[in-house]
């Protein structure tokens, strides 16, 4: 009922005058044509999903309870290359959202230290605490009691029947890559529907046999539960190393723990991979996953995530694809050598006195030889991928949050690659960030050069964000946080000078603004536990403070 409201509350019901462009006789969706509840022709069509129909207002409210699971904007199709995907049954808008998905079973990691079966955080030698019934080291009571932890604990208290002892607290610890297929196994008896699931998805066995990790998983997944739990007779070999398959196909790290913890889920792993994806991946503060639209989806586009680092160059995210994920990604960014003109994976021209971009025709088909765009120096992908590993190297050895290394290393490897180098950029992220956080009184006490620095570094980066990281919300939401404070604090001390301008000051006022609703925009679905859910809080104040100062000064903001 609770949904019904909301759903009535949000105006999903279309007025029969507004479905003019859906009728299903212009639509030709005959099939279609009949109410739901009552088989009578239906003129009226569910505006979420454009999909179902219904005669009346009170049959489509009638039938929400059986329609609500089915109401969604996607619809699933499958080919020969993509194998599953999703497809928009209609216009999706920016930023509304596509899915929210509970999972189907979460655990640690593959490779971990110990870590709390309850709440998923690294444990802490000395503060552990051992599950009453089962001997797993956990880090509280409480954790121990979640129901997260239930299918570990009750197969050591039904069929191992003695308690587990973790006496070596070092990193990474073997017997915690068995704890997520043992949960997805313990499906199969005590969640069906979720079990039915979990197996219907791309476990790429053929590929794990050849690259070895279906032998390695064999010794340390399959025989140990096998044997740890006295498994032998409920599940063979195969079955487990499926799983273990399906888990490294379409688990999601899910960051609210330290480390982050493995969730699968449904409906999210019929998203296809794009390295320009058009949805934005976030996860509630409860685990669920939460899927936007990260920009206008036209109907018939099929909806995307990033499976991989959007801030990798294209060799490096094209190479974890095929490793992990088994398939040549051929998307629109990398078939497009310049990233969107950005350059993103490209190194400077090696030649004196030019400042040329090199790079491959294409890093798909043709990458052996990299060209100057300006003079046509060769350069072969050897000696790009040596300018890259120094490039790397410089950048690692920087001192964490000395500002000032930081700067001077990104000067440094300016001559080597391009500004928008994708470790580059990378540095300049953190570099934003971390100029005014080394003093209490914050961006007051940054000298001017530096806060310019912050604000051209925020700017460069929200342009190239469009055609290289646009589905990275959280990015976007922090830089456009860093670039508000940056214009705040240059009003701020536009007042303080003598021959300051009304009007220059209220124009960076109302900027700062502008860049706060953008925050509230991206971050607004970030879970509380990550920082950009701070952020996003106290972007709210921020800007309600920024209202409160607007009025006072008489300052009325544009609709
Ligand atoms: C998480 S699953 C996606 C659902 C899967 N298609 C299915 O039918 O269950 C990931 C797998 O889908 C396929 N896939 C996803 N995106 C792809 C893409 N852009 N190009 C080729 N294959 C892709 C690959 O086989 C990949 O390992």
């Amino acid at each position: 009922m609770d949904n019904l409201a909301e759903t009535v509350k949000t105006g999903l019901f279309l007025d029969q005058s507004s479905f003019g462009p859906y009728s299903l006789s212009v639509m030709g969706h005959k099939e279609a044509d009949v109410c739901l509840v009552c088989q009578q022709p239906a003129a009226n069509r569910c505006s979420s999903c454009q999909s179902a129909c219904y005669c009346s207002k009170e049959h489509q409210k009638q039938h929400w309870k059986t329609h609500k699971s089915s109401c969604v904007v996607y619809q699933i199709k499958e080919d020969k290359r993509l194998g599953r995907h999703l497809v928009a049954r209609r216009d999706i808008q920016r930023g509304e959202i596509v899915l929210k998905e509970s999972p189907l079973v979460s655990g640690p990691p593959h490779t971990t230290g110990p870590v709390c079966l309850g709440c998923h955080a690294l444990l802490q030698e000395n503060k552990v605490v051992p599950c009453a019934q089962c001997g797993w080291p956990m880090c509280s009571k409480s954790c121990a009691d979640k129901p997260v932890h239930k299918p570990e604990c009750e197969w050591v208290k039904e069929k191992r029947k003695e308690k587990v002892k973790i006496s070596q607290f070092t990193s990474p610890h073997p017997t915690y890559s068995c704890v997520t297929p043992l949960r997805a196994l313990f499906l199969k008896s005590k969640d069906p529907w979720a079990w039915e699931k979990l197996t219907s998805l791309e476990s790429h066995t053929e590929e794990r046999k050849q690259d070895g990790k279906y032998e390695q998983d064999r010794f340390s997944v399959a025989a140990f539960l096998r044997r740890f739990y006295k498994l032998e007779k409920e599940f063979s070999e195969e079955e487990i190393l499926k799983i273990s398959g399906i888990i490294q196909i379409n688990g999601h790290e899910v960051p609210l723990s330290e480390p982050g913890y493995i969730s699968v889920y449904w409906k999210c792993s019929l998203f296809e991979h794009n390295c320009l994806p058009n949805c934005s991946k976030t996860f509630t503060d409860s685990g669920d996953v939460l899927i936007r639209a990260a920009v206008e989806i036209p109907k018939g586009s099929h909806l995307s995530i990033s499976y991989t680092d959007p801030l990798w160059s294209t060799p490096a995210r094209r190479q974890h694809l095929m490793l992990t994920k088994y398939f040549p990604c051929v998307c629109s960014r990398c078939s497009d050598p310049t990233e969107s003109g950005s350059f993103f994976s490209a190194i400077r021209c090696p030649t004196k006195n030019c400042d040329g971009m090199v790079l491959p025709k294409c890093f798909i088909k043709d990458f052996e030889i990299w060209r100057c765009l300006k003079c046509n120096h060769k350069v072969t992908s050897k000696q790009a991928a040596g300018i890259c590993a120094k490039v790397a190297q410089e950048l690692s050895g920087v001192r964490k949050g000395d500002v000032s290394s930081y700067s001077n290393c990104i000067n440094r490897v300016k001559n080597l690659v391009g500004e928008n180098y994708c470790h580059l950029v990378e540095a300049k992220l953190t570099l934003a960030q971390m100029i005014g956080q080394s003093s209490s009184k914050g961006l007051a006490d940054v000298e001017d050069g530096l806060l310019s620095t912050k604000e051209t570094l925020s700017r460069q980066l929200i342009s190239l964000a469009d055609g290289v990281f646009r589905a990275e919300y959280r990015i976007r939401g922090v830089l456009f946080f860093e670039l508000h404070a940056a214009v705040a604090e240059l009003a701020r001390r536009q007042v303080n000078k003598k021959n300051s301008n009304a009007f220059v000051l209220q124009a960076r006022l109302l900027e700062s603004g502008g860049y706060l609703e953008r925050v509230i925009f991206f971050l607004k679905h970030e879970p509380q536990a990550l920082p950009e859910g701070k952020i996003y809080k106290q972007a709210l104040q921020n800007l309600k403070d920024l209202q409160n100062l607007y009025k006072t000064m008489g300052i009325t903001p544009a609709v």
